[in-house]
């Protein structure tokens, strides 16, 4: 019995159908591949060709998209940096789900601060987790500008936009 945040008295439930089982039935190690960088930087473009590559090779993945997530599970939350961390935490658990369900599962979000993504690393073994910076420059991404958001960040009609007026911090390694 334990008691895990605001959960009082919970019981873990074992199941005999565990995660070996379904990497087995799959013929696949279910992992995380964990995509960040700016907006505009190409994430989901990549997440997107890496996920037709593994189907193409006969391997289930399932991509988490920052800005899809935010139509559903995480449209409860801003941009504000404490929206973000709990917006990188639920999307962090939600991976380990699907990796623990044996799936490939690919995120792709903007997840600028080091601290949230070293949390979801930390939700998993070591080798299950694969971080993957975009590393482009602002200037590139500014210049692609596909949604038009940087000229509204830049005319400050977007408050604490990532790489404008809000912190992005680049992986360590
Ligand atoms: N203020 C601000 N800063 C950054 N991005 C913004 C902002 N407002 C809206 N958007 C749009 O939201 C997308 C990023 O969502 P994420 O969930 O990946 O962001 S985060 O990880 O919580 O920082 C991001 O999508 P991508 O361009 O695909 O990265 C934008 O379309
Ligand atoms: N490797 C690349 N080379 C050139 N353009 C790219 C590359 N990857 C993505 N793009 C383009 O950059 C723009 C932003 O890519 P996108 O995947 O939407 O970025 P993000 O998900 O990080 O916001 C799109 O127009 C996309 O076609």
């Amino acid at each position: 019995m334990s008691t895990v945040g605001n959960s009082t008295n919970i019981f873990w439930h074992e199941c005999p159908v565990g995660k070996h089982e379904r990497e087995k039935l799959l013929n696949q190690k279910g992992c995380v591949v964990w995509i960040t960088g700016l907006s505009g930087s190409g994430k989901s473009t990549l997440a997107c060709s890496l996920s037709r590559e593994l189907y193409s090779k006969g391997k289930l993945s399932y991509t988490l998209d920052g800005d899809n997530l935010r139509c559903g599970l995480t449209k409860d939350l801003g941009f504000k940096a404490e929206d973000r961390t709990e917006n990188i935490r639920r999307v962090g658990e939600a991976a380990k789900l699907f990796a623990d369900a044996g799936l490939i599962c690919i995120a792709s979000l903007i997840s600028p601060y080091r601290k949230d993504r070293d949390s979801c690393r930390a939700m998993l073994p070591e080798k299950n987790f694969i971080e993957v910076y975009m590393n482009m420059p602002l200037e590139l991404c500014e210049a692609r500008d596909v949604k038009g958001l940087y000229k509204m960040a830049r005319a400050g009609k977007i408050k604490g936009f990532t790489g404008i007026d809000d912190p992005y911090e680049p992986p360590l390694s």
